[in-house]
Order: C-alpha cells, then structure tokens, then sequence
C-alpha cells in the first residue's frame, strides 16, 4: 500500500498540511494541534514531513513504507498514557532540533548523514519510557537499572529498543546505507541520546561554554569543527537543549508541558509513598510549588544552557532566549501572588 503523503492516514490531512507549509520550520508550532490533526500519531508525521522537506528518501534511499512502518513501531513503544514522556515529547524535540539545525551559523556545519542522525536520535531519544526518573528505577532495583548498573538506565534503554526495532520485518529504514554510514549513524545517535541523560548536563554545558569562549576568539565562524568530538558535541547540546525547551517555547505551549511533567512527577512521588520510599523532589502533590520549581529550573539549568546555545549560534536564537526570560519572569510573577494568596 502507497503512504499517505504525511505518512499517516487521518480525517484531517488538508488542515494538517496546511499547518506543516506554515509552521514545520518555525519555532512554537502547536505540537498538540499536530497529535490531534494526526489521528494521535505525531511523531511519525512530523519525522516523515521532516525527512520529506530534508529530501532524504531520495537522499539515503529511504523507503516510504519502510519508513512509515519503523516510526509507527517506534510511536507505538512511547507509552500512551505517561502524560510527559510520551510521543507528543519525541515529536516536539526532533521538530524543535529541525528548527535549531536551520540556524543560519550552522548552515554547512553538519552533513547530511550528520542531520539525519539528530532527526533519528530525537525521534527515539525516550522511547519506551517507563514515565519515572533513573533514580527511582535505581532505588526500586527494576531490571532495567539491574541490566544497565545503574549508569544513564533509561538513556540506554530507549538506545537499545530503537536499534531493536530497526532489526523487526519490513523496518530496516537504513537498509540502502553503506557499512560505514550505518556504522557513524549508530554511533552518533548513541552518542546523542546518552547525553540527554542529566547527569550530564553540567559537563555538557561546561564544554559548550570553553567552545564558545574559543569560537568568539576564532572570528565567530563555524567552520572550525574538524574533528568528531567538536562536532558531536555541538550535536549533543543541539538535542539536549531541545530536550529542554518547553520553557523557552511560547507560554500556551510551555504552561501544558509543565502540566504534563508534574503529573509524570506526581504518579512518581504516589509511588514512592505507597513504596515506603522518600518521595523525590518536586514529586510530591501535597507541598509541590510548581511555579518555584519552574523560576529555579529555568535559572539553574535551562537559561544557563540557551544563554550559551545563543551565543554559539548567535544571531538565530535571540527570539528563543527571550521568550525563555518572559516566561521566567511570568512564573515569577505567578509565584509571587501565589505566595501572597497563601500568606493571608
Ligand atoms: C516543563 O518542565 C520540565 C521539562 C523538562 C524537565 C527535565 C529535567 N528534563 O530533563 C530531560 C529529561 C529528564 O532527564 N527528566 C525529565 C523530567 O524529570 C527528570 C528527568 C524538567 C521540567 O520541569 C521540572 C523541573 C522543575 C519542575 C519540574
Ligand atoms: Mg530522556
Ligand atoms: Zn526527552
């Protein structure tokens, strides 16, 4: 059977391309506009306009039916029912590192195996996901950490069960790929993924900022990245920044992700107190103060990282960071009233 040409069947296909010849390329594109238009299948449309827009069928010889099989497989094993780690999160972060891979500073910085390797990586970068936190898989002993000595369990985790996929009939995506090609992609979408584990964060941004500080001395070009390890890790800080941008994303599309991410962490922390455990920060529904968490996360993790991600491909960013900063300052605001309301 011939795909349909969004790579999925849905009632609302013209409304949906419509809202991809608008919007696939911007910044803030309403991802949940686009698991409703979809029939619930987000990230096989969006992987699919994507590679679409990018030519790669033609490029690597992708098969459409091949290709619609693999990323429907892989959007079945996102599990419905976490409300953050799902795959409306996956197609959120591979389109939001399509956006960041058009900044104008990175215009033939990456190769074409190199950008279908990021795709590939956020598209699969959490799939399977049992909706809970390494160290609660840690603390519960689960299989999972027993199988992955407790080192980036999930990240490993979601790794393993992609390549599996790869591997089921009729889904062997990188089937017309030269030895070597698939050899590099393997390795760069583990590279990628494992990184997004954040444990790593503060590595990551520390060596982001030292590429920064010698980029600005190198006369600000981009062209320097010769060797693998620079250019991966540009890539690993592309993803993980886009594995964190729901703050930097226009404030009706962030507002639902925190919605999302403390019911996820909620069910955790329910867990956790009929388990008899400690109930992990920010996890508890009774003396959670979301909007708290979202001015220290934002002012610990995520503006830290977009201040450098800005400088590195500056001008392209500058919307995104300011976005980040007015909604900073609206949970602020948000906080501060909540506060008050309490205090009476
Ligand atoms: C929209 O809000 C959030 C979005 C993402 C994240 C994080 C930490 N993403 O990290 C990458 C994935 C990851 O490793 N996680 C996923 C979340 O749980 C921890 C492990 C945290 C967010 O808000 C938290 C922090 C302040 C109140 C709740
Ligand atoms: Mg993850
Ligand atoms: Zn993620």
């Amino acid at each position: 059977p011939i795909p349909p040409r969004l790579g999925v069947e849905t009632p609302h296909a013209d409304e949906l391309s419509v809202l991809f010849n608008e919007s696939l390329d911007k910044w803030g594109i309403d991802i949940f506009r686009v698991d409703q238009l979809s029939n619930q299948h987000p990230l096989v449309t969006v992987v699919f306009s994507i590679f679409e827009k990018r030519d790669f069928l033609s490029k690597f010889r992708l098969h459409p039916s091949t290709l619609v099989n693999y990323f429907t497989g892989i959007e079945e094993h996102y599990k419905k029912d976490n409300p953050y780690h799902n795959a409306v999160h996956a197609a959120d972060v591979t389109q939001s590192t399509h956006v960041l891979l058009n900044a104008a500073s990175l215009v033939n910085v990456f190769s074409d195996l190199e950008i279908l390797a990021s795709i590939f990586a956020c598209a699969i970068h959490d799939v399977n996901h049992p909706g809970v936190t390494n160290q609660f898989l840690i603390n519960t002993e689960n299989e999972l950490a027993i199988m992955y000595n407790d080192m980036s369990v999930l990240e490993n985790h979601h790794c393993a069960v992609a390549f599996k996929l790869l591997q089921e009939p009729n889904c062997n995506i990188l089937k017309h790929l030269d030895d070597s090609q698939r050899k590099q992609l393997r390795k760069m979408v583990i590279d990628m993924v494992l990184a997004t584990d954040m444990s790593k964060h503060m590595s990551l941004l520390a060596d982001l900022k030292t590429m920064v500080e010698t980029k600005k001395v190198a006369g600000g070009c981009l062209l320097k990245l010769d060797n693998y390890s620079e250019k991966m890790q540009i890539m690993q800080n592309m993803v993980h920044c886009a594995d964190l941008s729901n703050p930097a994303k226009p404030l009706p599309l962030s507002t639902q992700w925190v919605t999302r991410v403390m019911e996820e962490f909620f069910n955790q922390g329910d867990r956790e107190k009929a388990l008899g455990l400690p109930v992990s920060p920010m996890c508890c529904r009774e003396t959670a103060n979301i909007e708290k968490s979202q001015v220290s996360f934002i002012d610990f993790i995520v503006h830290p990282l977009w201040e450098a991600w800005t400088e590195l491909v500056h001008p392209d960013a500058e919307h995104i960071l300011s976005t980040l900063e007015q909604n900073r300052d609206h949970y602020s605001e948000l906080s501060a009233t909540r506060e008050a309301e309490e205090q009476q």
